[in-house]
């Protein structure tokens, strides 16, 4: 089939890709000249794994390309996704410019009969509003294709994104447009495993659904956050109970690790979003409200424990391990480690960074800010630190060189946000440790 993609970010590029890869001719459209010049020259511009690979191959097989050419890009395909960005406006609602541009962009250069796909997360009602936008812009040109748009929300993660959209847990199309409908099905039947992962309903329902999901996500993290805090208080194993709450078939084991806070472009966006279409409809909702409260609270955390351990922080200098918002990705939106970085700046104290990949991210966002350093080895962070932060669970860490820890650091204190060791270890290789909600060691 002819698929058009707007926006060649995370969800567009990956969306565009992996159409291709089954077989679709993929033209993706982007705003941004220096993002589609890197893309024509076969390089993607984030770190996701297996997504280089597959643009590459899928454009020499010649069934991708990429084009700043808006007429170029929608007269090409029947079925034209929208993965453009929806980011907070300043009351928290999603701010839909950028989707809104989209669907102008289509009525403009439209030439015929097409189906459109919103893939960005979006408020529920914004299906119709594409519609009308795109109605009302083939009006102005006096001509009347048929237009369906289907809301078909994307769930995929960061770092795991390629994966995520090969084998979803489910395929959500709203829509009442049977025809539509039936081209979507065939245009996913290469995801729907076993012929059980589409789920159809109305478009309404399942704008509501994206948001649920990430909001359901972000309570049990936050709500794993507080207990934490309190096992803390009462010398109970968050991880222990972890494992007990999580083989409860009806809890499960997925989204339950207490940390550092949740980050990335979404939990934090989202969570806001709908607690603003609550607010329009004159709902308060008040778990969401207290899921947002204790985030906020938790990216905080590790700089009260390091302050409980050192005292002022003024003067003092911390090493931080992992700035990327999760591991497997160089995304630092809403990441908990900006939060950390801020504060201990605040205090007064001098931050030695390292990241396996957000590095060079990092550099650019944070170049203006006097005390950080970001090096490019690990241990190289730790020389004269006092204290070792760590923020992002990369693989790397799991298994560091305990040794040069403790001979690096000016003190041998690791302050873990992902508990990633055991306090008993800790101790036996002469380590002062302390995770999220775990057991300490006792100095
Ligand atoms: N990042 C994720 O993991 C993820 C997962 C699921 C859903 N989403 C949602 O998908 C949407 C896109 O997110 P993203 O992370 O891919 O965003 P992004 O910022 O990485 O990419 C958006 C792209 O759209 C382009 N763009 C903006 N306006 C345009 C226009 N009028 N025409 C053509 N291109 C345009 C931008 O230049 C950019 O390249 C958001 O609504 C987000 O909430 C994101
Ligand atoms: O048990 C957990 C799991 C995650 N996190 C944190 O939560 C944040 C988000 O993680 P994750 O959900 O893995 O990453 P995203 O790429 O932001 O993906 C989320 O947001 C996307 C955009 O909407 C959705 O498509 C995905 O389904 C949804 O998982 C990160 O900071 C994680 O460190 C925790 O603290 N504890």
């Amino acid at each position: 089939m002819k698929v058009t993609v707007i926006g060649s970010g995370y969800v567009g590029l990956v969306t565009g890709a992996c159409l291709a890869q089954t077989g679709n001719h993929v033209v993706c459209l982007d705003v941004d000249a220096a993002k589609v010049a890197q893309l024509q020259a076969g390089h993607v511009p984030i770190h996701e794994p297996g997504l280089e690979a597959m643009v590459r191959a899928n454009a020499a097989a010649g069934r991708l390309r990429f084009t700043l050419d808006a007429a170029d890009a929608i007269g090409h395909g029947r079925i034209l996704f929208i993965g453009v960005g929806t980011p907070p406006g300043e009351d928290g609602s999603a701010d839909l410019q950028h989707v809104l541009a989209a669907a102008r962009t289509i009525a403009q250069y439209l030439i015929g009969p097409a189906v459109v796909v919103n893939k960005s997360t979006v408020p529920v009602g914004t299906a119709d509003r594409v519609k009308a936008v795109i109605e009302a812009g083939l009006a102005e040109r006096q001509i009347d294709y048929p237009v369906a748009v289907v809301s078909n929300p994307e769930f995929l993660k960061e770092g795991a994104a390629v994966d995520d959209f090969l084998r979803p847990d489910r395929i959500v199309l709203g829509s009442e447009d049977e025809s539509a409908l039936q081209l979507m099905r065939t245009l996913y039947a290469p995801f729907n495993r076993n012929r059980e992962r589409i789920q159809v309903m109305d478009a309404r329902s399942a704008e509501l659904t994206k948001y649920a999901a990430n909001a359901m996500l972000a309570t049990r993290i936050s709500f794993m956050n507080e207990l934490a805090a309190l096992a803390e208080q009462v010398g109970a194993d968050i991880e222990q109970v972890r494992r007990g709450m999580g083989s409860d078939e009806r809890i499960g084991t997925h989204f339950l690790y207490a940390g550092a806070g949740y980050g990335g472009s979404c939990f934090p966006k989202d969570v806001r979003a709908l607690l603003h279409t609550g607010r329009e409809h004159g709902l308060q909702l008040g778990v969401l409200e207290a899921v947002q409260a204790a985030n906020a609270r938790q990216k905080r955390v590790l700089v009260q424990k390091l302050e409980r351990r050192l005292g002022p922080l003024a003067g003092r200098t911390i090493a931080l391990w992992g700035l990327a918002f999760k591991p497997n990705t160089d995304d630092l939106r809403e990441a908990p480690s900006l939060v950390v970085i801020e504060e201990l700046l605040e205090r007064g104290a001098s931050v030695v960074a390292y990241d396996p990949v957000a590095a060079t991210a990092a550099r650019a966002q944070l170049h203006d800010k006097a005390g950080i350093t970001i090096v490019d080895d690990a241990y190289a962070a730790l020389d004269g630190a006092d204290a070792l932060v760590i923020i992002t669970e990369w693989r790397e860490f799991r298994t560091p060189d305990f040794e040069q820890i403790r001979s690096r650091l000016r003190q041998p204190l690791i302050i873990d946000g992902r508990n990633l060791y055991e306090a008993d270890e800790m101790a036996a290789q002469g380590l002062v440790y302390e995770g999220v909600g775990r057991p300490s060691t006792r100095s």
